[in-house]
């Protein structure tokens, strides 16, 4: 039996590789499993050439030193990595439950128990990763996944692999960056209170707040904070007052993520442990 964390290095001979999952520019994701513990896992292989041709080498080792340190219920783990000649293997936490996504396209919008589950699970794993300097992590809905007991985790090392499921549009998507992050000014972690904010609204109506016809006209509504909320489908003050709370301009003064947790739609819509079975 195994001891973990292994001594011997892992290579590509100690798992059995399944149906892919999820491919990019820079690689594919394939279910896999690794022999002796019969144990599943998600294997992300990446291209040496595509990482030395992008010049992104460094931006991998960084990514993945900070990913291997984070453990956090809510974000994905990174148990181990090997390569060979020609790729870099990621072994990962494989997420049975899939993308999010492809439930909130399935089901058009989430209750609000689920959306403020998932929305109370990303500002804790928020939480963690600044408190472990981590900031900006890129949560985008493709980037949100759901394990067996449907527990949302934050799967994303800055090479979003598009999965074969993905959404056409998302590619190159404003839609989640706040107005100082498409303005190119500086940002810093009030970037992801902002995001949540875009992502209650997306959770709760379908669609994210600022979406328009092209990229042009997305980036003016963030600027302007252009924020409007539909009459259907029908949606709790409290949820739209946290929305406001968070899809503010200035940054300094957007709710913090401490404040999130104790805000009042959260406190009586979302499920203490995070699984909204
Ligand atoms: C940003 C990113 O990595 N996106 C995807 C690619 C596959 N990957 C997965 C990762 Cl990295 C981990 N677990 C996953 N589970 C699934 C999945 C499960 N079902 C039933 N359908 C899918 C798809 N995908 C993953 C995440």
């Amino acid at each position: 039996q195994q001891k973990y964390p292994r001594d011997k290095p892992w290579s590509l001979d100690d798992f059995e590789i399944g149906k892919p999952l999820g491919k990019g520019k820079f690689g594919r994701v394939y279910l896999a499993r690794e022999k002796k513990s019969q144990y599943i896992v998600a294997l992300k292989v990446i291209f040496k050439d595509q990482i030395e041709k992008y010049k992104l080498n460094n931006q991998l080792g960084r990514e993945m030193e900070i990913q291997s340190k984070l453990n956090h219920p809510n974000v994905l783990r990174l148990f181990g990595w090997f390569h060979d000649a020609h790729h870099i293997y990621l072994i990962l936490e494989y997420c049975h439950g899939g993308e999010l996504y492809k439930l909130l396209s399935k089901i058009g919008h989430l209750s609000e128990h689920q959306a403020a589950t998932y929305i109370a699970s990303l500002t804790k794993a928020l939480a963690y990763c600044h408190q472990k300097n981590v900031i900006h992590r890129d949560i985008k809905p493709e980037n949100l996944l759901l394990d067996f007991e449907g527990r949302l985790k934050i799967a994303d090392f800055g090479w979003s692999v598009q999965s074969t499921s993905k959404r056409k549009t998302m590619c190159g998507t404003l839609d989640y960056l706040a107005p100082e992050m498409v303005e190119n000014r500086a940002h810093d972690y009030a970037v992801d209170n902002w995001t949540l904010g875009v992502l209650c609204y997306e959770f709760l109506y379908g669609a994210p707040p600022f979406e328009a016809e092209n990229q042009i006209d997305t980036f003016k509504r963030i600027v302007a904070v252009d924020l409007s909320f539909p009459s259907t489908p029908p949606v709790s003050v409290e949820a739209k007052n946290l929305i406001r709370l968070l899809l503010v301009k200035d940054s300094s003064k957007r709710l913090s993520l401490q404040k999130i947790l104790e805000h009042p739609w959260i406190v009586q819509n979302a499920d203490p442990n995070g699984t909204c079975n």
